[in-house]
């Protein structure tokens, strides 16, 4: 095993990462749907040529906003190893990415890693591709060195996950008593440090995201020609938007605080104690100051209370250009993070009561309609499982460090219907860096934390070999 800390894949790895992010796998871009196929089919590919028993399971159709279906990308399972006296660990991750364009500020292709620096710039590099194929490369390290896999295991690689993983918690249902029945422990890689010191995850938020539609004139008109003499959407929309949260952060929407679990002296305390330097965080995101201004709120506000972000308006003009346009239907999208123990569906309600009372006083003729596309539900880990000592004592191992034990204000929309299904206890395990930039420009994966990270897995994959079986 201590062969492991000195083996350098050196070449295999960068290249497989090379073919995974030239390919445009947008699961929320309709148009790139055949490319997300493909990417499916490249992942289980890559996993039968190492010998694993490999499915691609149909996961079905998904149903678009208009009313039309699309084919969903299958979710390809894999295993490594059925031995019944080993624990079988299952790898969860995903394959799909957020859209790119060079356009938006890319220095480089997003689409053509390019190694600058010790840095591999590219879409999905760390979001989720790179960790996916470092796990994937520490069960090829075992094979390398013809050594046994101190325990067996199996993977779940979706390519919906950035949509809000339509159609995996059906299939995790159905295949509970099957593929995950002799799963113990559920692994996930797909989230980043807070820091440069490595971190365990233990709970991440979850996410209802929004589609506000405000509809009025059949027909976009000329501002001059028409303005003045109807009553436009696109004013409706802004002023309800402006009503879901205040300029210093609270969420306006009655009853969305209430729900919220109190914060624990215990809490409380774990932020206190966990190295974030405030400065470096602000630097990291250009920005000259944050909405609080000491460690435990900022942390807090963070991971642990729910948070509104309006991320668009479909339908506006928003080209370069200075086009005089009454917008004829707009489309807002807004999210809000969800925390213990917030509901979706009773978030949905409060939304969408809401926004319905809000516009009514505004006596417009205009049409409003409000959609939750996406209700993923928060997950907590307990962090005194043998999973997180095994975690610990990997990032020992390799990292010579103790981890940070931190949580995650992202959302991974199965890692609750992992727990609430399987009963299995989850671990999330990031090795992507503080400053990534996950969903944003020049997204990457340092070189350091690819092939650190990779020996990281092999380590842990023998520290839960060592776990005694009755804590499963
Ligand atoms: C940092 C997140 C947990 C990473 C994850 N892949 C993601 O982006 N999820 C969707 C989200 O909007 O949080």
């Amino acid at each position: 095993y201590c062969r492991f800390l000195s083996f350098r894949p050196i070449s295999f790895p960068v290249v497989s990462l090379r073919d995974w992010v030239a390919i445009e796998s947008d699961s929320s871009n309709v148009q790139k749907r055949a490319d997300l196929h493909r990417m499916m089919e490249m992942a289980a590919e890559k996993l039968r040529l190492m010998g694993g028993t490999v499915e691609l399971v149909d996961i079905g159709e998904q149903e678009l906003p208009d009313g039309t279906t699309l084919t969903l990308p299958k979710v390809v399972t894999a295993q490594f190893g059925s031995d019944p006296n080993k624990h079988t660990v299952c790898v969860y991750g995903h394959v799909d990415v957020q859209p790119a364009k060079l356009e938006d500020g890319w220095a480089t292709d997003p689409y053509n890693l390019t190694d600058i620096n010790g840095n591999l710039y590219g879409r999905g590099a760390s979001d989720n591709k790179a960790p996916v194929l470092a796990w994937i490369h520490a069960v090829q390290a075992y094979q390398a060195l013809s050594m046994d896999l101190p325990v067996n295991v199996k993977f779940v690689i979706e390519g919906m996950e950035e949509t809000g993983s339509n159609g995996l918690d059906a299939m995790i249902l159905a295949q509970r008593d099957t593929f995950f029945s002799d799963v113990d422990y559920i692994i996930i890689s797909d989230c980043g440090w807070l820091s440069r010191r490595p971190a365990l995850t233990y709970g991440t938020r979850g996410n209802c995201y929004f589609f506000a539609e405000v509809e009025g004139p059949k027909q976009d008109l000329h501002s001059g020609v028409y303005g003045g003499t109807v009553i436009e959407p696109m004013t409706d929309l802004i002023g309800i938007l402006d009503t879901l949260i205040s300029p210093s952060g609270k969420i306006l929407i009655p009853g969305i605080r209430e729900a919220v679990a109190p914060l624990s002296d215990e809490e409380w305390k774990m932020y206190q104690d966990i190295q974030f330097d405030m400065e470096n965080y602000k630097n990291k995101i250009g920005v000259n100051q944050l909405m609080y201004n000491n460690k435990v709120d900022l942390l807090a506000h963070m991971w642990r209370y729910p948070t509104v972000t309006i991320h668009g308006i479909e339908g506006a003009f928003s080209d370069p250009g200075t086009k005089t346009v009454i917008p004829a239907k707009v489309t807002a999208k807004f999210s809000i993070r969800q925390v213990p123990n917030m509901d979706p569906a009773m978030v949905k309600k409060q939304v969408s009561d809401y926004l319905h009372s809000v516009f009514a006083k505004r006596k417009s003729p205009n049409k409003l309609k409000v959609t939750m596309v996406i209700g993923a539900k928060p997950w907590l880990a307990d962090t005194q499982h043998p999973l997180y000592e095994a975690g610990k004592a990997a990032v020992k191992r390799v990292f010579d460090m103790e981890p940070d034990l931190i949580r995650e204000g992202g959302t991974i929309p199965i890692a609750r219907t992992f727990q609430d299904v399987t009963g299995k206890s989850i671990i999330m395990m990031p090795i992507g860096g503080f400053d990534d930039g996950l969903h944003s420009q020049n997204e990457k994966m340092s070189r350091y934390n690819y092939i650190e990270g990779t020996k990281y897995f092999i380590a842990y994959l023998h520290e839960v070999s060592q776990i005694t079986k009755t804590s499963v």
